[in-house]
């Protein structure tokens, strides 16, 4: 029997901005088809490990494997089972949702018809479908994040990073944002590692590893880490209260 490897592996990653450490001996493992939360308050490391799992920064020691593709040696197949979403949007406004899409599309070497097909089913599935020919700038926040996590499905990744994609959302929109990244979860068998310091996004049977200070201080489900405290937000507050030590 194949047994097969975790969607993400980040292995002993460290990271310093000058004498600035942001990351310090980090280790997560995200399995293939599960949904992992990564909670951390501002400033604990989040967009710095998601900027090193894409690539942005180069890690310097440790490694980092995508569905056991490592991401120095082997970067085109693990960056192609890759989609991710920034804090920060990246969309550009002056050009229409399909052209954005196609754009994305064009970077990972694919066009034609199919390609075509594929992001009118994505915008479909994102309920966007009538607005593909708008230009971006005339969607509203919560509408241009759907746009965002469809832009980064169009090449068929089996693991989706998202840094705080419901930050400036609406209860609404973020209820359906992260429904809809769940459905995808149970339906397709994407994996998705999700940086939040939002709790009720969590439910308790999910993977949980909680950042501060640049290191790992818990890893667990999310009813465990919270299950000497009163809740998960109790057990964070704690966590991220004191200086980081090592993982308990
Ligand atoms: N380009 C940079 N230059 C210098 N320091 C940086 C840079 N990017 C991040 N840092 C520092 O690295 C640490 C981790 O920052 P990072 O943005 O990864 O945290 P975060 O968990 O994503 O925070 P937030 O929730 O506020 O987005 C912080 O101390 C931050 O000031």
């Amino acid at each position: 029997m194949r047994i097969e490897a975790p969607a993400l592996e980040i292995e002993a990653v460290s990271h310093a901005f000058g004498r600035r450490v942001a990351l310090d001996d980090v280790s997560l493992t995200v399995p293939a088809g599960c949904f992992t939360a990564l909670l951390g308050p501002n400033g604990a490391g989040k967009t710095t490990l998601f900027s090193i799992a894409t690539r942005l920064y180069n890690n310097r020691s440790g490694a980092v494997r995508i569905y056991g593709h490592d991401i120095r040696r082997t970067p085109s197949r693990a960056l192609a089972e890759l989609g991710a979403v920034f804090q920060s949007r990246t969309l550009d406004g002056d050009l229409s949702v399909r052209e954005n899409l196609a754009y994305h599309a064009a970077l990972h070497g694919l066009s034609g018809r199919a390609v075509r097909a594929r992001i009118e089913a994505l915008l479909e599935r994102v309920g966007l479908g009538e607005r593909i020919g708008d230009k971006v700038r005339t969607l509203s926040g919560g509408q241009a994040r759907r746009i965002e996590i469809a832009r980064a499905l169009v090449h068929r990744p089996r693991l989706l990073l998202l840094d705080e994609p419901t930050v400036g959302l609406d209860l609404a929109s973020r209820t359906a944002l992260i429904a809809f990244v769940r459905e995808l979860v149970r339906s397709e068998g994407v994996a998705v590692l999700w940086a939040s310091h939002i709790f009720d996004e969590v439910e308790p049977e999910d993977a949980v590893t909680v950042l501060h200070q640049g290191r790992v201080v818990a890893s667990g489900t999310a009813a465990l880490i919270g299950a000497g405290d009163a809740s998960l937000q109790a057990a964070f507050r704690r966590l991220t209260a004191a200086p980081a030590k090592e993982e308990a």
